[in-house]
């Protein structure tokens, strides 16, 4: 061999090794090394049609989308990606748990209006009269009424007369019906008020274009959802869609956040007075239901349960938020097994860092001691483009604070010490892809951070955070957007993530044991059907 062949030669193995260390310090080395002969063989083909994909699908014309490729905003790929076959797989994917969903922005916001448009009691007002000049930048409030107001409402003109009364409650069915033809009719209706709940293209691409922008729009969304969903009747068929579109999705177990600041809603007879309390009951019901269902159907495997991260606003008063910890001290003492954790939710760069509320958090976790309760912290942290700002440092404070896992987590890759933290402490971060891309940290996926945390060996698990609003229902879209945005990713990665995520989950452990056998299971079966899957030619 000539001198520079040898030289070649050292060079290429130097290099295979390399590579190689790197790849052993991920999450999913330890899978990738004993996979089965039809792990392979699915990973192998899953790889083949994204690459397939990537020639055709992402690198052609496609009619008013100016820019395709892999991982591009999710508003305007999304009906590319429903015609591609690697979403077709991915459907059938078991995801493991979704641990990071926020209750008010899950179910479909078609459903939801669905389900409240069902509802006599249910009414819509708005700050002036709605006509064609006022239609995109008013929304609807919503709200169910006891029988009294309902029917003072009945007769009162509706939201678009020239008659209407600023804020006058209006029936929800009325306002549809009598929406003006030139406004649309019913079906404007409807554009008018699921525009409202949701983020649309043109929005997050071109109008509301930076985090504080769209921000902006997001926040407001979830003003008109909780109008429709603050109601007993549309909450408890809420909570079932949540579980159902979740499990067809091949979620088999969730933690949501719940948002608890109004103190009661609305109940079924429409007096506003159903407490926290009571809506534990609803939930804890409509899980058991539903569990029961899925045994009866023989699809035991394919859901275990449901629970509730307590969730307030960070950007309440200190006295407020103590108010909210104590309620979830003695939610806890009566269901022990729905309350597995606490946060704090909204803008994170808008709102009160976890350090103000230092002094409260520190106390909640003294009462637990004494009262021999465990609410874990599971905190957002993070969830920024800032470096060394406070936002950017509530990464240090949740840590600190022993959170168990880190809600987003976007800054924690410009932390080496922190990211070092994570992987002793095996603190997982509940990475929400699209939801980013979205809220404008990143412009599309192949910029988010998420494949340097994984090359440093961090655990994480994937989440949909706001589906409702951004369009991401189940978890399949934030699979798809991930395994086109890394080379290194592959399905037995997301395998990792889905297995990480249930063993990160806060089930029991015998739970936790029978949730992930049930998932091994279902894994099994699905690469068997991928190994069926023809290769394109
Ligand atoms: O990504 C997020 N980060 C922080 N807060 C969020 C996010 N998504 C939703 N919410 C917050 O959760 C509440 C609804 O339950 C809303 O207050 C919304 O701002």
């Amino acid at each position: 061999m000539s001198d520079i062949q040898s030289k070649i030669q050292e060079h290429l193995s130097s290099r295979a090794s390399l590579i190689g260390k790197e790849l052993a310090g991920r999450r999913d080395y330890q899978y990738l090394s004993i996979a089965s002969s039809a792990e392979k063989e699915a990973e192998r083909i899953v790889r083949e049609i994204r690459q397939h994909e990537a020639e055709t699908v992402w690198n052609s014309v496609h009619e008013g989308i100016p820019h395709v490729f892999p991982g591009m905003g999710f508003l305007t790929a999304k009906n590319i990606i429903k015609t591609t076959r690697l979403y077709q797989i991915l459907k059938k994917m078991p995801k493991g748990a979704l641990l990071h969903a926020h209750m008010d922005g899950t179910v479909d916001s078609g459903i939801l209006l669905r389900l409240a448009l069902e509802q006599p009691a249910m009414h819509v007002c708005v700050p002036r009269r709605l006509d064609y000049m006022s239609l995109s930048g008013l929304r609807p409030s919503f709200k169910a009424l006891p029988p009294a107001l309902c029917a003072q409402a009945t007769d009162a003109p509706t939201i678009t007369s020239a008659l209407y009364i600023p804020y006058a409650w209006v029936p929800i069915q009325k306002a549809r019906e009598e929406f003006p033809r030139e406004l649309g009719g019913p079906a404007g209706f409807d554009s008018w008020v699921l525009g409202a709940q949701r983020i649309s293209a043109q929005e997050a691409y071109e109008t509301h274009n930076t985090p504080a922008k769209i921000w902006h729009k997001f926040g407001s969304t979830f003003v008109v959802a909780d109008g429709l969903l603050g109601y007993e009747p549309v909450l408890e068929s809420y909570i079932r869609e949540l579980l159902r579109t979740s499990i067809e999705d091949g979620i088999s177990y969730i933690e949501v956040r719940v948002k608890f600041f109004d103190k009661t809603m609305v109940r079924a007879n429409g007096e506003d007075d159903l407490t926290h309390r009571e809506w534990l009951v609803i939930f804890d019901r409509v899980v058991q239901e539903v569990k029961a269902d899925m045994k009866a159907q023989g699809r035991g495997d394919e859901f275990v349960g449901a629970k509730i991260i307590y969730s307030t606003l960070r950007f309440l008063s200190i006295s407020e938020i103590e108010w909210y910890l104590e309620d979830c001290i003695e939610l806890k003492k009566e269901f022990p097994h729905l309350i597995v954790g606490f946060d704090l939710v909204a803008r994170e760069d808008s709102g009160h860092p976890l350090i103000y509320f230092l002094e409260p958090l520190l106390r909640f976790r003294e009462r637990q001691k004494e009262l021999g309760l465990d609410i874990p912290f599971i905190f957002h942290a993070g969830e920024t483009l800032g470096d060394g700002d406070s936002t950017d440092h509530n990464l240090f404070d949740a840590i600190l604070l022993g959170t168990k896992r880190i809600g987003h987590g976007y800054s924690l890759i410009k932390h080496p010490m922190l990211i070092q933290k994570c992987k002793e402490l095996r603190i997982p971060i509940e990475i929400c892809p699209i939801s980013n891309e979205i809220l404008r940290l990143t412009q599309a996926m192949p910029n988010h951070p998420l494949p340097a945390l994984l090359n440093h060996g961090v655990t994480v698990a994937l989440c949909s955070d706001d589906p409702s609003v951004f369009g991401n229902t189940g978890l399949t879209y934030d699979f798809f957007q991930v395994l086109l945005s890394s080379e290194v990713t592959g399905l037995i990665t997301l395998a990792t993530l889905a297995r990480d995520s249930l063993a990160h989950s806060e089930l029991e452990p015998e739970e936790k044991k029978i949730a992930l056998e049930k998932w091994e299971r279902r894994w099994a079966l699905f690469v068997e059907e991928v190994t069926k899957e023809t290769l394109p030619t």
